[in-house]
């Protein structure tokens, strides 16, 4: 069974058609990336696949289970980090790890703080108040929050955003170094080279629809910007209230 399967998603805020008959298969082991314009439904699915949001109708398998009758399942067996998301300012590092750790029900936590503060590089700042750190840094202990538990999916929204150079470098080894050992990346991201280093496939989203899917190492140099540009540059504007 693949890792991730919607089949028909759809999703309606209101008027606003947010995603329309939405078909993806992401199997397992893929480090696969969701591109779109702005506004073209890219959290709603990622919402959806975590068990935060029910479709308007469709179905979706995660991991062989339903978010929408079992969100709590999926939850516990995925990592997820939202896009702007931090650790909570009046805990540190360490602190909000250790909550992880309870919730995620992981009896190690300590030696597993150790190890993904060492590999994120943010053990000289895991006693200070979050208030206190840098957007970087913030994004590095996020990042060790979504791996702690060794999910075997994970979904990450701008995964290098805030991070200097080498911290890029060293998260990109991370996530290729986690898809090899078999688990599975779902990444939505609007940087094209983030996409084209990283992913095995990426889909193309627009307007709430999968438009066209493709291998990023296979494409010419800008190769991906060229189909962002020729998929969804050419679309119709959409009008709200269409269903
Ligand atoms: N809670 C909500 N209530 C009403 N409309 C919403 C809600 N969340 C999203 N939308 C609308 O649904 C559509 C898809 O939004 P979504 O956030 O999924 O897009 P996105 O691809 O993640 O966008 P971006 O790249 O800007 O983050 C947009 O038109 C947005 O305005």
């Amino acid at each position: 069974m693949p890792a991730v399967e919607t089949k028909g998603l759809a999703k309606q805020y209101g008027n606003i058609c947010a995603l329309d008959s939405l078909d993806l298969v992401v199997d397992r082991g893929e480090l696969y990336g969701l591109l779109g314009p702005n506004g073209s439904g890219k959290t709603t699915t990622i919402e959806i696949l975590t068990g935060q949001r029910i479709p308007t109708s469709g179905s979706v398998s995660v991991l062989d289970t339903d978010p929408v009758e079992n969100p709590l399942d999926v939850r516990r067996s995925v990592g997820i980090l939202p896009e702007r998301e931090d650790p909570p300012s009046f805990l540190t590092p360490r602190e909000y790890l250790q909550f992880v750790g309870d919730v995620r029900d992981i009896s190690d936590i300590d030696a597993r703080i150790e190890e993904w503060s060492g590999k994120l590089e943010f053990r000289g700042i895991l006693d200070t108040l979050s208030t206190d750190l840098s957007e970087g840094e913030r994004q590095r202990v996020m990042l060790a929050q979504v791996f702690i538990h060794e999910p075997e999916l994970v979904f990450i929204d701008e995964p290098l955003v805030n991070l200097d150079p080498l911290m890029q470098a060293e998260v990109k080894d991370i996530l290729t170094s986690y898809c090899e050992a078999g688990n599975t990346l779902f990444l939505s991201t609007h940087f094209m080279e983030v996409a084209e280093d990283l992913c095995t496939r990426v889909g193309i989203i627009a307007d709430g629809e999968l438009v066209t899917e493709r291998d990023p190492q296979a494409l010419e140099e800008n190769g991906l910007l060229e189909t962002f540009a020729t998929e969804v540059g050419d679309r119709e504007p959409v009008e709200a209230g269409r269903s």
